[in-house]
């Protein structure tokens, strides 16, 4: 039981096809697993998956409020969750927004954060119970920050299990988490090489108390505005 019939059909070759069209996710997101699993190879059903977007409120705004507050928020992926879920609530229905992160503790913290009525209606849950579905935004915890070589758990070392997580979003996708322990895990190491090399890291924080800006994501926009964003992808790491 170990073993899935999937897994034993894949044995030989010519009982499996690959299904390489989809109509979930925008050309954007799509490119992430592309790169991630499929090579190059998965494509959108039509024009209209492919240049889906939605038009959220800035995310600069989120920066900037998080500039402010910083020193009292020593736990930063979860500030930066709740943050973004507060201003893109004001521009979706929160049921569009989901929150996934690979280890049930932290779902435990990110529902704390999300008591208020505001964003009743945000589902928190693993990338598992994600499996099979989508949402519109989806905001995705890496968790781990470890300066721990020898404890990195199973979970991120995952491939299958990290492309569930970043191909559940229709429109938006936002990705928090450490680079420093990130690049021990060779999936999201390959997925952090393409976001750097396609320009979609966002935000770059190195200390608590200063942020980087390394794209000028939308910058004409201004601080706190309502705009239809080209970016559908927004990557936030961190160096502890
Ligand atoms: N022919 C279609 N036209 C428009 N939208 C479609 C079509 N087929 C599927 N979709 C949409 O694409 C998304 C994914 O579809 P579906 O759930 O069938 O994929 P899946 O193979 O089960 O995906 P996964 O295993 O990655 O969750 C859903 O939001 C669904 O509504």
């Amino acid at each position: 039981m170990d073993e899935s019939l999937f897994k034993r059909l894949e044995l030989h070759g010519d009982a499996v096809v690959q299904l390489n069209v989809q109509y979930r996710m925008n050309r954007q997101i799509m490119s992430l697993s592309n790169s991630l699993m499929y090579e190059g190879r998965l494509e959108c059903g039509s024009e209209r998956t492919a240049a889906a977007l939605l038009a959220l409120p800035f995310l600069r705004s989120v920066q900037s409020e998080l500039t402010s507050y910083a020193e009292s928020h020593p736990q930063h992926d979860l500030a930066w969750i709740q943050a973004t879920c507060r201003h893109w609530s004001a521009g979706c229905k929160p049921s569009d927004i989901g929150v996934i992160a690979p280890y049930r503790q932290q779902l435990k913290s990110i529902s704390a954060l999300l008591q208020s009525s505001v964003f009743s209606g945000v589902e928190v849950n693993t990338v598992d119970k994600y499996q099979g579905r989508d949402k519109s935004v989806i905001v995705f915890s890496f968790v781990r920050s470890t300066a721990d070589e020898g404890n990195l758990g199973e979970l991120l070392k995952d491939w299958r299990r990290l492309n569930v997580a970043i191909t559940r979003a229709k429109h938006k996708l936002l990705m928090v988490g450490s680079i420093t322990t990130l690049r021990r895990y060779a999936p999201v190491e390959k997925l952090l090489n393409h976001l750097q090399q396609e320009n979609m890291i966002s935000f770059n924080y190195k200390s608590r108390f200063k942020f980087k800006l390394l794209r000028p994501v939308a910058a004409q926009h201004g601080v706190g505005r309502t705009c239809r964003e080209p970016t559908n992808i927004f990557t936030v790491i961190h160096r502890n």
